[in-house]
Formats: structure tokens, C-alpha cells, sequence
């Protein structure tokens, strides 16, 4: 088990660089808390890195208090306060002369632990963020794609078991759909690990999808708006913040829900060994045009017309099911796929196999819902 949560308070905290006229970050008082993901949204020089850099002290604060778990972290000695946070950035940082295995177990390292133990947190690590152990723990990080070095990042960052968390634009360097797993593999880890984790970024979605609370920063790190996600997007401190929500904030809402927050429909199944005729009776008794055809592990894997059930079976028969999606994802992908699949979207539950459907009706009746809810 983890040490237990801990909260951050950062207390006018300043930070002046040598010969800059303005300070970076001015009187920046924050409270954290404890086992919540908070993310630092803001312009690209607006002193996200600099403020979230002092809680570690990799940039010490000119002026200011900050406190991590009731401890005053400027008393605390600079590298054992960075071995009990976690630190993970952009483009991994990964050494590359050190094996994956290396890299992830620096830290214990640097804490003293038994060689037997580290190699196992290694390979428990690397287990957590999706990566087979033996295929990669013998890898240097040159070897690696872009997204599994975030990963090896991010269990590097895991390693020690530190309560909290720091990552700085972790996903920026890596494609959209890679990006896009990593920040559903993020979301499903901190479901476990309920980690106090900052996280910097400049994508608001990314804030919206992440967050539990996003701070809006503005010039000098002022803080425009800090609130929950669903506030922020229903309610926008200031033509500021409604500027870096951007258009479309219903939609985005549609990134707060999941696809186990709304009811699903059911199509009508047949497993490939039915025959074409059966099928025909059942949908017709029905009154269905589409059926659902299942592989043997009951994974979705044909959709057929009524139209198309001739001789053939219903293996070979149909058009395949094209992208689908988990009950973890959110309404945005699945409005996604039902618009790329032009249907129902298929929605899989965690071994592959079929468990409903989400039909486009479904998703319109939530967003006016949302929209009435936030209207009053
Ligand atoms: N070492 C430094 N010396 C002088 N000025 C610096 C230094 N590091 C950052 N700054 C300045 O401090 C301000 C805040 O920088 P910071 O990197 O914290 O912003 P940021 O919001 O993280 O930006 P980005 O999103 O582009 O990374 C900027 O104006 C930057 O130019």
C-alpha cells in the first residue's frame, strides 16, 4: 500500500529569476489535495514548469511557504525531498545510456533497496504501465517508440511508491492516438493508486479528461480559475478562461462522461455457428434489421443486415464491427465511433467481449440534459 495521501499547500510562493524585471510566479497560494490529480492549464510562458518545479525544489522559490503532507518541504533536504516525489516530463528524460530496467529502478537505487526487490518493482512497474517485462526491460530507451518511453517515464516516476506525483507535459511529444492512451492509462492507474499528482500541460482537453480540478493560470502564474472540470466548462471566471475552454464546451462535457454513466442499448447477437435462417426469424420477430455476430470468446466481430442472410454462414457473412469502445471510455470517443462507424457504437467490456451498445439518441438526450442542467 502506498504512504498515505498527502495534500501540497503553496503559501505566496515567489519566484524571481537573476535578471528578469518581472517575476516568473507572484504570490502563488494554492492548497492541493491529497490523492487528486490537479493540472496546471495556462499560456506557454505563464510559469506552469516554474511553479510546479519549486515542489520538488528543482527551482527553489525566492520568496514563500510551501508544506507537502504538513512538512515544510524547504527545510527538507533537496534530494531525498525529490526520491519521495515522483518526476516524470516530457519526452521521458530517460537516461540513455541505462537500460529500461535501470532507468525505472534509479530511484530505489538511490534509496538503498535489496537488488532482488528493485529488480521485482521493476518488473511490476513495467507490468502497471503495459509493458511486457521481458521483452523490455533489457532495452535502451533509443529502442524504444515515443509512447513506450512515456511509459517507462511514468513508471519510473512510480517506482518508489512516492504519495506524490509530479509530471510535466508528460504525453506533448508523442501522436495523438498514443497520447490518447497514455492519458487512459494515467486515468486507470490513479484509479488505483489515488496519487496527489500536478500535472502541467497546455491542452485544455487534456486538463478537462485528467483533472479533478484544473487551475487556469494566467501571466505570472495568477490563478484565473480554479475549480472542478464541470465547473470550469459550465462556468468560465472570465472572457480568459472561456477564451482557453475554446468553442464547444457541451461537447467537451461529453469528455466527463463515461460510457458507464448512461444507459446502453442491446443489439440482437448470434454466435457464427447460428444458422442464417434462425437469425432471419429472430430479428424479424424482433422487428430488427441488424444483428450483432460474436466470435467464439463472444467478442463482437460482424455486423449483418437482415438483407445478407442468405446461404452463407454467418462467419463469412456481413461487414466487420470497425472501432469500438469500453465502458471506461468517454461519450466523446463513443460519439466518435458512432460517427465513423455510422450506427450504434459496440461497447466492450475488459476481455474483448460484446456488453451493449451506444446509440446516437442516447448521446444527444445527455448533452441537453447537461446543457438544462447548467442553464439553471
Ligand atoms: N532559468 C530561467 N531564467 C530566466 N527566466 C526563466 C527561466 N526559466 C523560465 N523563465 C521565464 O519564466 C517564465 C515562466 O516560465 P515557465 O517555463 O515556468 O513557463 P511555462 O508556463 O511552463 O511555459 P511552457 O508551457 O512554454 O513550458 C517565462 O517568461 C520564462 O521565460
Amino acid at each position: 500500500m502506498a504512504e498515505q495521501s498527502v495534500g501540497i499547500e503553496l503559501e505566496d510562493v515567489t519566484k524571481r529569476y537573476p535578471g528578469q524585471r518581472d517575476a516568473a510566479v507572484d504570490g502563488f497560494t494554492m492548497t492541493i489535495n491529497p490523492g487528486e490529480t490537479t493540472i496546471f492549464v495556462g499560456p506557454s510562458g505563464c510559469g506552469k514548469t516554474t511553479t510546479m518545479r519549486m515542489i520538488n525544489r528543482l527551482i527553489e522559490p525566492t520568496s514563500g511557504r510551501i508544506t507537502i503532507g504538513g512538512e515544510d518541504a524547504l527545510s527538507i533536504d533537496p534530494d531525498s525531498l525529490r526520491r519521495r516525489i515522483g518526476y516524470a516530463i516530457q519526452q521521458a528524460g530517460l537516461f540513455p545510456h541505462l537500460t529500461v530496467a535501470q532507468n525505472v529502478g534509479v530511484v530505489p537505487g538511490l534509496l538503498g533497496w535489496a537488488k532482488p526487490k528493485i529488480a521485482a518493482r521493476v518488473d511490476e512497474m513495467l507490468d502497471l504501465v503495459g509493458l511486457d517485462p521481458a521483452q523490455f526491460r533489457d532495452r535502451f530507451p533509443r529502442r524504444l517508440s515515443g509512447g513506450q518511453q512515456q511509459r517507462v517515464g511514468v513508471a519510473r516516476a512510480l517506482a518508489a511508491d512516492p504519495p506524490v506525483l509530479l509530471m510535466d507535459e508528460p504525453f506533448g511529444a508523442v501522436d495523438p492516438i498514443t497520447r490518447g492512451n497514455l492519458q487512459d492509462e494515467l486515468m486507470r492507474l490513479q484509479s488505483e493508486l489515488r496519487k496527489t499528482i500536478v500535472f502541467v500541460t497546455h491542452d485544455f482537453d487534456e486538463a478537462v479528461k485528467l483533472g479533478d480540478r484544473i487551475a487556469v493560470l494566467g501571466d505570472q502564474s495568477r490563478i484565473l480559475q480554479y475549480d472542478t472540470p464541470e465547473a470550469i466548462l459550465a462556468n468560465p471566471a472570465d472572457d480568459t478562461v472561456a477564451g482557453f475552454v475554446g468553442a464547444g464546451a457541451s461537447l467537451k462535457q461529453l469528455t466527463l462522461l463515461r460510457v458507464r454513466d448512461i444507459e446502453m442499448a442491446q443489439a440482437v447477437t448470434a454466435t457464427e455457428d447460428e444458422s442464417p435462417s434462425t437469425l432471419r426469424q429472430r430479428l424479424e420477430a424482433d422487428g430488427r434489421k441488424f444483428a450483432l455476430v460474436l466470435d467464439g470468446q463472444r467478442r463482437p466481430s460482424r455486423w449483418v443486415h437482415l438483407r445478407q442472410l442468405g446461404a452463407s454462414s454467418l462467419a463469412a457473412t456481413g461487414n466487420p464491427v470497425g472501432d469500438h469502445v469500453s465502458v471506461q471510455s468517454t461519450l466523446q470517443d463513443a460519439l466518435e465511433a458512432i460517427l465513423t462507424e455510422g450506427g450504434d457504437a459496440v461497447v466492450t467490456g475488459s476481455r474483448g467481449e460484446y456488453v451493449g451498445l451506444v446509440q446516437l439518441d442516447t448521446v444527444v438526450a445527455k448533452i441537453r440534459e447537461l446543457r438544462e442542467e447548467h442553464s439553471s
